[in-house]
């Protein structure tokens, strides 16, 4: 099993994360708060009230876990490429995988990748939601100090289940639109890449930035079910279900609820995901 798909998925994951995090936070907070009256208004209110280091709260625990995620979703997906064409990465460019089998591994990629993020997820989503200033003396403490004893608290009130709350809606937004996401990639680079050639790194860039939209796109519905389920619990349950879930939400909001924060994910889709592949083909090419 080549396991340098797994590094290169790791060390790309990282560089993507970092560049968007500041976006998932907005995003995070448009599809679970009301307060906020659009993308300008939330970034002004996080930075008046929690200045720069609101955008990025919430941030160690998915840099510390990119590693596993990132790792298991290029390498499941690549493994999975090579179960089902007998081609190494190297191969496909000669040998092209059908979209068929692009899409079968990454809904594959994506389904196992989605049991590692879960719990990680689900700490990065509480304390992105945490509105209180770091610091500040004299105000309310927030709820959860850190990542650690958001982890531990979660644990204690609700045992190891409790940290896979929202699982259930993260695999049903990661297995098809990560299929989307490697078949986008891959339509994309064949079409600007002559044949029995490696793409061009501005066709990588914008293939991965492209790739990124489609599946953020098509998974935002799923991605509003997903961050309210999480955030479920904290003070009275109100869903009983991924299914409840969606249905109090169409009732309360309207459909439109299914996109809330979709400009903002595209809008962090682009770069993170251009800079996730052109580093993951670079280290593979390298490697
Ligand atoms: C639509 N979904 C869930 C994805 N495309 N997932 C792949 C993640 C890529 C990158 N770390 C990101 O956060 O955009």
């Amino acid at each position: 099993m080549p396991v340098e798909e797994f590094v290169a998925g790791w060390i790309s994951g990282a560089l993507g994360l970092v560049l968007g995090h500041p976006f998932d936070t907005v995003k995070v907070r448009l599809q679970t708060q009301t307060t906020y009256r659009g993308i300008v208004d939330c970034m002004v209110k996080i930075y008046r009230h929690e200045s720069l280091l609101g955008f990025f709260k919430g941030m160690s625990f998915p840099i510390a876990s990119i590693a596993l995620v990132n790792s298991v979703l290029f390498g499941v997906y690549s493994n999975s490429l090579l179960a089902l064409t007998a081609t190494s990465h190297q191969e496909r460019r000669t040998q092209p995988p059908s979209y068929t089998h692009v899409f079968i591994a990454g809904c594959t990629g994506g389904f196992l990748q989605a049991y590692f993020l879960a719990p990680f997820d689900l700490i990065k989503v509480r304390l992105q939601n945490q509105t209180e200033p770091r610091g500040q003396l004299g105000g309310p403490p927030p709820r959860y100090r850190g990542p650690m004893h958001c982890a531990a608290s979660i644990f204690q009130k609700e045992g190891p289940r409790g940290l896979f709350r929202g699982a259930w809606a993260l695999t049903l937004r990661d297995t098809p639109t990560l299929g989307i996401y490697f078949v986008t990639y891959e339509v994309l680079c064949r079409q600007y890449t002559p044949e029995g050639q490696n793409p061009s790194s501005a066709t990588v860039l914008v293939a991965g930035g492209f790739a990124g939209i489609a599946s953020w796109v098509t998974a935002t519905p799923l991605d509003v079910i997903k961050s309210r389920m999480q955030m479920d619990g904290l003070k009275r349950r109100a869903y009983q279900g991924v299914l409840d879930c969606m249905v109090s939400s169409v009732r309360q909001e309207g459909p439109g609820v299914f996109f809330r924060g979709v400009t903002i994910n595209s809008a962090r889709a682009f770069p993170v995901n251009a800079v996730t592949f052109l580093s993951y083909e670079y280290l593979l090419r390298w490697g």
